[in-house]
């Protein structure tokens, strides 16, 4: 059964309801979601998962949240190789730009990303249910 890593910043829990979704989806797909928050994952673990789904939320200027967030994405992006990640976040100001700006590098650095999903404040059941497809995507 794939063990599938959600990892997530999320300052007033947005993100956080996300996670949770995804996580309902990869189990519900068959696979075995284990949660953390961004802060609680030891790093030295991820070659224990085969596949991640990484959230956080558009924070800074269209940025990633800077003081957790950013730095475990600069330290891992390089160690996923092939194995399947999507990414997700909540955003409220703005339209997006920060998921294309996290997505393309992401790219510039190789890893596979099956798919992003961004939802607009606080999700609805409909951003929720988009969620759990896409945790079932890492299945
Ligand atoms: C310091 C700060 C910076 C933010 N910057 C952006 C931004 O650049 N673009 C945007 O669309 N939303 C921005 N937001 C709004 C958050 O992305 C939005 O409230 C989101 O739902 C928070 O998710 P969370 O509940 O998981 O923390 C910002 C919020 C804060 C507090």
């Amino acid at each position: 059964m794939a063990k599938i890593a959600v990892i997530y910043w999320s300052g007033t829990g947005n993100t956080e309801t996300m996670a949770n979704a995804v996580v309902e989806g990869i189990n519900e797909a068959g696979g075995t979601a284990e949660l953390f928050q961004v802060s609680d994952f030891d790093k030295a673990t991820l070659g224990d998962y085969e596949a991640f789904a990484l959230g956080c939320p558009a924070m800074g200027s269209e940025e990633l949240e800077y003081d957790e967030f950013q730095p475990f994405w600069d330290d891992t992006k390089e160690l996923y190789g092939d194995r399947k990640v999507v990414l997700f976040g909540s955003y409220e100001w703005a339209d997006g730009e920060w998921m294309e700006t996290w997505r393309a590098d992401a790219d510039a650095a190789g890893v596979n990303v099956v798919d992003t999903l961004i939802v607009y404040d606080a999700p609805d059941a409909e951003g929720e249910a988009s969620a759990q497809v896409l945790g079932a995507k890492l299945v």
